[in-house]
């Protein structure tokens, strides 16, 4: 069984303000932050790295009578993703999301990430096939299917790659599946409908108007469309 999980993407945020923004994500209602860790060689941006984590683990320290409050979901676009494990753990990181592009061994990261502490995942970009994540999602807490090319916010959904999440909640009824990249109101259907129960929002929630009306619109749909698949939690 899973559950709606709304992560606004700091990305998207003020970066002379990370901390505020963090807070405000929580306070209007977000189940995670997501994390855009790039290092400007597996992906053609540079954003933030374990020094900030740390600093926001800080401002925003974890519940300890509520472990899963104030999590960070940490997307790591980064070469060589074994190198930063022990940091992204000891900065204040939930979940270490790796590309599964990046790494020759993924079931060994997997265990490394676990034995660090936080729950593992795996990234696929657009142009890699579902099918490399069929034996290794038994051993991952989410997956992420990219709706976008990693490296930039604000990109167009790709609605096309629907058959991975399709394919992955078809075979996986329990696993947190999680989308990124253009996702709003218009997309966010689409992504709930193939099966997507965890949604990373950074323009559409930082750009509203009222971020927690729209972080409470895509928790809705997402919500209606696992209710219908009878996997809500
Ligand atoms: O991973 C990312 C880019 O690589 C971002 O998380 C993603 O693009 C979210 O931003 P937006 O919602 O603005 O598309």
């Amino acid at each position: 069984m899973v559950k709606p999980i709304i992560a606004p993407s700091l990305l998207a945020g003020d970066f002379a303000n990370l901390g505020c923004d963090c807070h405000r994500m929580f306070d209007c209602g977000s189940d995670w932050v997501h994390l855009d860790v790039m290092d400007g060689h597996f992906v053609p941006n540079i954003t933030m790295g374990p020094p900030i984590i740390s600093s926001l683990r800080k401002s925003v320290p974890r519940d300890e009578l509520n472990p899963g409050k104030f999590f960070f979901d940490c997307h790591m676009m980064v070469s060589n993703p074994e190198q930063w494990v022990p940091e992204i753990a000891n900065a204040g990181g939930d979940q270490y999301t790796f590309h599964y592009e990046s790494t020759k061994n993924p079931l060994n990261l997997v265990k490394l990430i676990k034995e660090n502490g936080m729950k593992a995942a795996c990234a696929i970009k657009p142009g890699t096939n579902v099918d490399v994540l069929f034996d290794l999602a038994p051993h991952l807490d989410m997956a992420l299917i990219m709706t976008v090319e990693p490296g930039f916010g604000g990109q167009k959904f790709m609605a096309n790659m629907m058959p991975k999440v399709e394919e992955l909640r078809k075979r996986f009824p329990n696993l947190n599946i999680q989308v990124d990249g253009g996702l709003g109101k218009g997309t966010v259907e689409i992504a709930a409908e193939a099966g997507a129960n965890v949604i990373v929002a950074g323009t559409s929630v930082f750009k509203a108007t009222d971020p927690s009306q729209m972080i409470e619109y895509l928790r809705n749909e997402v919500q209606k469309n696992l209710v219908k698949r009878g996997i809500d939690e």
